[in-house]
């Protein structure tokens, strides 16, 4: 039967990158998608500002809901200082094989823990399981109507401390609306807006970060 993209984005990982070399598996992914076939990563534009984000940040925990193929999995987990815990939130188990490959390939499977499930049912069970009390920085880049839902899950477990940044992919495009309202009117965040680009297009998309208050 046919491969996925996702299969074919790992081939070229497999093909193009150097094992062991994160900057050659995030360029291999970027280019795979502008030459080859577009994919719904962060991409280059969005993850310099990403970079820059998590750089600033430089959390000891570390929350990635939206693994899909583990491209920016990997330009977040290449960042982090040693010991610090990252769980990255996968739904589709193929999403999920494909992913750990790519984060392995590029050997970053130590830093990294991948969990398969949905958010709405891993959120209220990661202090059980992981021993997390605060998440220092989440990125949120899964289905967008769980964007709204999931930040008020992190409030209810108490997930959140002050300080605590999030950072949300596609507030424009595909678009966030009932997020982007929440997160700009309640008084318990500060939030802003990074302009930018949807991946490998010219088409407006960008980043919202929001700092939690407490
Ligand atoms: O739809 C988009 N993203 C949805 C991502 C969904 C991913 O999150 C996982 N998940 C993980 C945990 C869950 O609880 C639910 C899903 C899903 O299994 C999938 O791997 C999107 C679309 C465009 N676009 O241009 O159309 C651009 C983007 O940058 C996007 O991120
Ligand atoms: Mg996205």
């Amino acid at each position: 039967t046919r491969s996925t993209r996702p299969q074919r984005m790992l081939k070229a990982v497999q093909k193009n990158a150097i094992r062991g070399n994160p900057e050659s598996v995030i360029s291999a992914i970027d280019y795979f998608c502008k030459h080859s076939e577009w994919a719904m990563n962060v991409g280059d534009e969005k993850g310099c500002i990403l970079d820059s984000v998590v750089t600033e940040v430089d959390p000891s925990t570390v929350l990635e809901l939206g693994t899909y193929c583990g491209y920016s999995t990997v330009r977040i987990a290449r960042l982090l200082s040693p010991g610090t815990k990252f769980i990255t939130v996968e739904f589709n188990p193929a999403s999920a094989e494909v992913a750990r490959k790519i984060i392995a390939y590029a050997g970053l499977q130590d830093k990294v823990t991948l969990v398969e499930g949905a958010s709405g049912d891993l959120i209220p069970q990661i202090k059980k399981l992981y021993g997390i009390t605060t998440f220092d920085f989440i990125f949120l880049d899964h289905w967008k109507d769980r964007y709204l839902p999931d930040i008020k899950l992190f409030e209810e477990y108490g997930l959140l401390g002050k300080g605590s940044v999030l950072l949300a992919d596609n507030v424009i495009c595909p678009g966030t609306p009932e997020y982007l309202e929440y997160v700009r009117n309640s008084p318990r965040y500060e939030s802003r807006y990074y302009p930018s680009h949807l991946e490998y297009t010219k088409v407006e998309d960008g980043l919202e970060k929001s700092l939690f208050l407490g």
